[in-house]
């Protein structure tokens, strides 16, 4: 499928721009059924996005929100993707949005991704609007380099919902929608910014194993145009 580059003097710009694409999007969604769905990814990226996004003036309680990925940790912790959607993107104008967790104060991670993986049914199918983020090992989401169930969580085959996933690089247990969840998006988004991101995007779009490079599965096979947002 086809990748498009979208490039941004500096990540203020990034986040303006990525921000009314996404409104525009969930505005198209909403028009069209009556509602939108929306995954975004966590870590250290999309707080300025966020930001920009919750002033946005679209229906936003008729937004659903999820996370792409999460860690099996309560929602006070200061590793939580839960926390940092809250304090940065679900507020202001977008304090409305019904927000849809994949972290559940279950004994198990697998247990928390069966309830996610129900709670989130009716969003998924496909989502309106994804947005990735990805390390510089090359994970996107929580597929990880030498993740426990990468192989699965990569496979097309595999059905829409979250699963679990361990990896040495993850730090704790893992929640992640599937590839199959998050690769036909209305919008597909991959969000990256500095040159060393931009050198890890060459090396994944070069040739090799996506095992290697998790973030060569999304690159390679989405059904959807990954549109790619980078800044320096
Ligand atoms: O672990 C994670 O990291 C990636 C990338 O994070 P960044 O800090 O390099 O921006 C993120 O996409 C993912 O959602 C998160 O769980």
């Amino acid at each position: 499928m086809t990748n498009e580059m979208h490039t941004f003097d500096n990540g203020s710009a990034l986040a303006q721009g990525l921000a009314g694409a996404v409104s525009t999007a969930l505005s198209a969604a909403i028009a069209k059924r009556g509602t939108a769905s929306l995954a975004v990814s966590g870590g250290s990226t999309p707080k300025a996005f966020f930001k920009a996004l919750s002033q946005s003036a679209i229906a936003w309680n008729k937004v659903s929100v999820t996370l792409v990925d999460e860690r099996f940790v309560a929602p006070d912790s200061d590793r939580s993707n839960e926390r940092l959607v809250k304090d940065n993107l679900l507020i202001d104008a977008a304090a409305s949005a019904l927000f849809e967790p994949l972290y559940y104060p279950t004994p198990t991670a697998e247990n928390a991704a069966a309830t996610a993986t129900k709670q989130t049914a009716a969003i998924c199918s496909p989502f309106d609007v994804v947005i990735l983020g990805m390390g510089t090992d090359g994970h996107t989401a929580s597929f990880f380099p030498g993740g426990s169930r990468l192989a699965e969580a990569l496979d097309v085959g595999t059905p829409r919902g979250v699963m679990t996933m361990e990896a040495d690089g993850a730090g704790e247990p893992r929640l992640t929608f599937t590839f199959s969840s998050l690769q036909d998006a209305g919008m597909l988004v991959l969000h990256i910014e500095g040159n060393g991101k931009k050198d890890v995007l060459a090396r994944a779009q070069a040739d090799g194993e996506e095992a290697e490079m998790p973030i060569r599965a999304v690159l390679r096979r989405a059904k959807s145009p990954l549109q790619i947002y980078w800044a320096p």
